[in-house]
């Protein structure tokens, strides 16, 4: 890999009572570029997403070893603190989950817990990352209007927008179109594949055509095993190994 990488998974391993769900993880997410996890139902790529922003610390009986770099720093560390590390990242999930609140209100939420009083600034904010999304010239007349009556795929770019608006470098998704309508999947792919000029993308999908359309390295993860990494066109049209063939070619689901 030519890349640099941005996150580096060292010896990871994740498990919850004894259930062994990731298994010697060893990987290294290229910076500013699109990575995507796939694999079959429960072979533990949610969880592969979650611990690479402290998501996971909160199951009961979880037992999570090995490190976690990110800009080098490991964020299991004992001194490493949870909200250092999670702001650093944005999480786009499967629904969107808009604040109960106007649109200003959900895009303007983070930088005003971050201490942004002015309104100068927050309306400059609102507009960049609006714009960013695209939403901007879709609800520029009514951004104090409720965030909940826009459409689920407009919703999906809003949770975006607010996930930008904190400023992270990092933007996770997991199956982050699974919601949404053709048309509304397709705006989210472009702005996946715009915004890894700025950011690292890590995204969970089980839609290989997503994959190849929108990543520019794939990881194949088979019973909590990644068994595959590599560029896109090499895992997905000449895998190396055996069970990458069977899972792209569908034998295994
Ligand atoms: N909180 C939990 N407690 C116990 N087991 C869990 C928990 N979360 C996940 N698992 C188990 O870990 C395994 C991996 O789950 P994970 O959600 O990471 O898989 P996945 O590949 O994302 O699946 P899917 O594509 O169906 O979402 C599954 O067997 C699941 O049942």
């Amino acid at each position: 890999m030519t890349q640099t990488p941005h996150i580096a998974v060292k010896d990871l391993n994740v498990r919850i009572g004894d259930h062994h769900l990731l298994k010697n993880i060893n990987i290294n997410i290229p910076d500013k570029c699109v990575t995507s996890i796939i694999g079959p139902s429960g072979c533990g790529k949610t969880t592969l997403l979650k611990s690479l922003n402290r998501l996971l610390d909160d199951i009961p009986n979880i037992n999570i070893s090995g490190s976690v770099l990110v800009d080098g720093e490991d964020i299991y560390a004992p001194q490493t603190e949870v909200t250092h590390v999670r702001k650093k990242m944005g999480l786009l999930a499967q629904r969107p989950f808009p604040l109960p609140m106007s649109i200003y209100d959900n895009v303007a939420y983070g930088p005003r817990i971050h201490g942004t009083r002015s309104k100068k600034d927050l309306n400059g904010l609102v507009e960049r990352y609006l714009k960013a999304v695209g939403l901007w010239e879709e609800v520029k007349h009514r951004l104090h209007g409720s965030a909940n009556a826009l459409s689920i795929g407009q919703q999906q770019r809003l949770c975006l927008a607010r996930g930008l608006a904190v400023e992270p470098e990092i933007i996770l998704g997991d199956e982050s179109t699974s919601a949404l309508d053709p048309i509304s999947t397709k705006i989210i792919e472009d702005l996946i594949i715009r915004l890894k000029e700025s950011y690292t993308i890590v995204l969970v999908t089980h839609i290989l055509r997503q994959a190849r359309r929108v990543s520019d390295y794939i990881i194949f993860v088979y019973m909590g095993e990644i068994i595959e990494f590599g560029p896109t066109e090499e895992v997905l049209l000449n895998p190396k190994k055996q069970l990458t063939k069977e899972y792209v070619k569908g034998f295994i689901s």
